[in-house]
């Protein structure tokens, strides 16, 4: 599924009215689907709509109707200015005998639920005067709030935080990229002819994002014939850890090694200074410094915990010419071009202090546009990037993907190691990197999503290891939960 930007929407209403689609229909729907969506979480709370003068404004003034002939109380707060379908919207309202006052002199009462409908797609800057103290309002009293297509005001701040939030058409990114201000996400078709959107897409010249589906991803995972053995369905080599004065990071490489069993791979070669012989299940190669022993395996993770060896690791790495994660103290830009000038398939897996490093710019500049960090670092080294966060963005060449898993509860120790180990599995099974990329870092997410829920936080990244087994039959079997619903 793509992701739309704001100028993408646009020029898909641009052209569906040259289509000769009437654009009244859209808001039509898209106000007539919000209703509904309003009636299932909200019954027949009373609503307050605040309506702004666009488009946005529009459609909650065409669910102030259909909620008011369902019988549901309705107040409407509208901007002065409508034209163009909106000013229809008003005009059927008004028709309708409903009063509709001045937005500053907004008020809320108890058990009263606010549509927000101020601004959507058409917003150009942070809001400020009447509007920001308006969703700042909002955000205090702590009614339960409808966003109409986007929470107001994003991705500025302020911004109305939302209970749940209906978009139109099309997710855009802006969903995505700021899950907790959009509360629930409903995604509601408003009738633009089928092949539209598609269109549009295909002629934007930088591709837009992907979301990641269970759909588009469960096809992808790596079939388990009968037949198979331990030899057949991808083996994995991990080489990673440090051992110097007064200092070992032992932990790291043991974590990927999880990550990888739990994700499948039928072998685990764990190549580390001495330390724990764990996992029990993995064949040891203790060496004092990073050196590759010869080894069979499929592909290879790289750098978790090697400290002051990272470098030394993914140098020593290359020479098995095998696909390759480089995570942590492997991310060097010099050794990013090494293995693309070696041709081999590699996906590094930066979380956003090891992109700014690698980027030369801060980890502020990396959290403030995932998108546009991942994508300039995938270009800069012609590799597949993981960008570790919320959300996680892969980025292959100009191709992007979001991520919608991930739970806060996987901010901790060795969630990252296990997530490497886990891609390489994956890359073993032969996955080609981008896809592998995009499938690891759900399942892991999913596993992340899982036991947030059941647990809450406090996991260890052992127990994230643990429950990728049960993350992957869900998505196999069809289960795993969409980030949202149609309507
Ligand atoms: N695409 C589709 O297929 C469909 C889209 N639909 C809906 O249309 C929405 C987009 O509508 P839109 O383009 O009219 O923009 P919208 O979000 O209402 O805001 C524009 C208004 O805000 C104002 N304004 C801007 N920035 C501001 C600021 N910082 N501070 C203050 N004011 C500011 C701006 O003023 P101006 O700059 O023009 O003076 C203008 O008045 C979209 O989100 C969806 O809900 C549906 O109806 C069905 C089909
Ligand atoms: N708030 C969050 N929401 C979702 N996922 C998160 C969050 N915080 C961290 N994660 C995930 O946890 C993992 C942490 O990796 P990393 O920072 O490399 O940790 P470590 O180096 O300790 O293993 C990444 O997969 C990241 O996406
Ligand atoms: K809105």
């Amino acid at each position: 599924m793509r992701l739309f930007t704001s100028e993408a929407m646009r020029e898909a209403d641009a052209e569906a009215v040259r289509r000769g689609y009437p654009s009244l229909l859209l808001m039509e729907w898209a106000g007539m689907k919000a209703a509904r969506v309003y009636r299932e979480l909200f019954g027949k709370r009373p609503a307050v709509v605040l309506a702004g003068k666009g488009n946005n404004g529009g459609d909650g003034l065409v669910l102030a109707r259909h909620l008011l002939l369902e019988g549901v109380e309705v107040r409407v707060h509208a901007a002065e200015g409508q034209t163009g379908d909106a000013l229809l919207a008003l005009q059927a309202l008004l028709a309708h005998g409903v009063e509709v006052r001045p937005l500053e002199e907004a008020s809320f009462r108890k058990g009263e639920v606010v549509v927000d409908a101020l601004f959507g797609t058409g917003l150009k800057g942070p809001l400020s005067g009447v509007y920001a103290d308006l969703v700042e309002q909002v955000n205090r009293i702590g009614l339960p709030v409808l966003a109409l297509d986007l929470p107001s005001g994003l991705p500025y701040a302020p911004h109305v935080r939302a209970t749940a939030t209906v978009a139109f058409a099309a997710f855009k990114t802006l969903h995505f990229l700021h899950r907790e201000a959009c509360g629930r996400l409903f995604l509601a078709e408003i009738g633009l002819p089928k092949d539209l959107l598609a269109q549009v897409a295909s002629q934007l010249e930088e591709g837009l994002p992907l979301l990641a589906t269970p759909e588009a991803l469960a096809p992808l995972l790596p079939p388990r014939p009968l037949t198979a053995h331990k030899g057949s369905v991808g083996r994995v080599g991990i080489l990673g850890g440090y051992r110097g004065e007064g200092l070992r990071y032992a932990g790291a490489p043991v974590l990927a090694a999880l990550g990888a069993y739990r994700m499948g791979a039928g072998l685990v070669h764990l190549v580390a200074p001495e330390g724990p012989l764990e996992p029990l299940e993995a064949v040891f190669h203790p060496v004092p410094s990073p050196t590759l022993p010869p080894l069979k395996v499929e592909a290879l993770a790289v750098g978790m915990g090697g400290g002051p060896w990272g470098k030394a690791w993914a140098l020593a790495a290359l020479e098995a010419r095998r696909p390759v994660v480089l995570d942590a103290d492997a991310l060097h830009l010099e050794v990013a071009l090494a293995y693309r000038e070696a041709g081999l398939p590699a996906v590094l897996t930066p979380h956003a202090g090891e992109a700014a490093r690698l980027l030369g710019t801060g980890p502020e500049e990396v959290a403030q546009d995932p998108l546009g960090a991942a994508r300039a670092l995938a270009e800069r080294t012609g590799l597949v990037v993981v960008l570790k966060g919320n959300p996680t963005v892969v980025a292959e060449g100009g191709r992007l993907s979001l991520n919608p898993t991930g739970h806060p509860a996987l901010a901790t120790g060795g969630t990252g190691d296990v997530l490497s180990g886990a891609i390489a599995a994956l890359l073993a099974a032969g996955l080609p990197p981008f896809e592998a990329a995009r499938l690891g870092v759900f399942l892991h997410g999913l596993a992340g999503d899982l036991l947030g829920e059941e647990k809450g936080v406090g996991l260890l990244a052992r127990e994230v290891a643990e429950a990728l087994p049960r993350a992957r039959r869900l998505l196999e079997g069809g289960q795993a939960p969409w980030p949202f619903s149609r309507v």
